[in-house]
């Protein structure tokens, strides 16, 4: 089962890092190495790929997995071709397709604006020229906003400089920061935003579904990869409560929504040097949640609360799996 992921660029590190934190790390013998091992999941290949490659090697079928950014497969993947999204966000590879003005068009603050300036440009007898890698995302996203009197030109890097190079007047280009944009004196404008974007999973669903051994090995990737992301939202909370029995610390802890964990708490004794009643209530909560969960916890008497990262968080079925071959 081979996993394309990015040689270089943006997502290259981020998607290692990502890996070695689901726990299947890529283990590559040499930098100039292009194809590696992930010693957790043996019978995986994984391929370093130009991030424009991906998409296209999934497709044709030199991949049967890949890493990219979502902007990219919208981008590149093909009408009807076998390839679909398993893993819409990896939680890396944030960033959004925008436009970007010259700084110098004061009057130009909105879509509305170049709009108008687009049609100005066309009685001076001239297009508005728009570089970018995107060429498909920015005509759909220009025409959609009636936008119509443009044209695009191909530029595969550094589009920041196209504006004062002169063969281009915007840009639609990937931003994260604005940083790059902010230094070639380039601004974004209001409703200017073509997509947000992150790294996503994509498969070859007819080579999966096709072999049976593949196909396993992608449903152990694609497994440890969702438990690990929904590990992300939650916390292992534990909190010493005091009680006559486990069911008298458990009626207190459920009392409250906020600490009665995802299924109810594990309570188990604690067996204190006071010799009185102690147990050690545990529930997994919503991140978003902590400040109340503990709130919570000490109006029910709890003590000495501690608060656990989880690495992963297992349904008993995983989603992402169906999607590998389509269904
Ligand atoms: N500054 C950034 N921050 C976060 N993500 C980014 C950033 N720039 C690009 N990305 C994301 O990373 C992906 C790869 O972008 P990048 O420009 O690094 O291409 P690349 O991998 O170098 O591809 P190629 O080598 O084929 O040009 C994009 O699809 C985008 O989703
Ligand atoms: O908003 P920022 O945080 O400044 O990031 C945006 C920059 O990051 C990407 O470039 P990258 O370094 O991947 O090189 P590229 O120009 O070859 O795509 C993108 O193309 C922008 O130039």
């Amino acid at each position: 089962m081979r996993l394309a992921i990015s040689s270089d660029g943006a997502l290259f590190e981020p998607t290692q890092a990502f890996l070695r934190s689901c726990g299947i790390g890529v283990s590559r013998s040499n930098p100039r190495r292009y194809i590696a091992d992930i010693p957790a999941l043996p019978g995986v290949t994984v391929m370093f790929q130009r991030g424009a490659d991906i998409t296209p090697k999934v497709e044709e079928g030199s991949a049967d997995l890949g890493v990219v950014g979502l902007d990219r497969y919208l981008e590149m993947s093909s009408e009807g071709a076998d390839s679909g999204v398993v893993i819409d966000d990896l939680d890396f590879g944030r960033c959004e397709l925008v436009l970007g003005v010259p700084d110098s068009w004061v009057d130009v603050v909105s879509l509305a604006d170049l709009a108008d300036l687009s049609m100005e440009f066309r009685q001076q007898g001239r297009d508005l020229r728009i570089v970018t890698k995107y060429p498909r995302l920015v005509e759909r996203f220009l025409l959609r906003s009636g936008i119509n009197l443009f044209s695009l030109v191909h530029s595969s890097g550094t589009l920041e400089a196209a504006v004062a190079m002169g063969f281009a007047d915007i840009i639609a280009d990937v931003s994260e920061s604005g940083t790059t944009m902010r230094e070639n004196r380039l601004k974004t404008i209001s409703g200017g935003t073509i997509i947000s974007s992150q790294a996503c999973l994509i498969s070859n669903q007819r080579l999966l579904s096709a072999d049976s051994a593949k196909l396993d090995r992608a449903k152990r990737l694609v497994d440890v990869m969702e438990g690990h992301l929904r590990s992300r939202s939650y916390y292992s909370v534990t909190a010493n409560m005091r009680g006559e029995t486990p069911e008298d610390v458990a009626r207190q802890v459920l009392e409250h929504t906020e600490i009665s964990g995802l299924r109810g708490p594990t309570i188990a004794k604690v067996y204190s040097q006071d010799g009185v009643g102690w147990y050690a209530a545990t529930v997994i909560i919503r991140k978003r949640n902590l400040a109340d969960a503990v709130d919570r916890l000490r109006q029910a008497g709890g003590t000495s609360v501690t608060v656990s990262d989880l690495n992963y968080v297992f349904n008993s079925n995983c989603e992402a799996q169906d999607r590998l071959t389509g269904g």
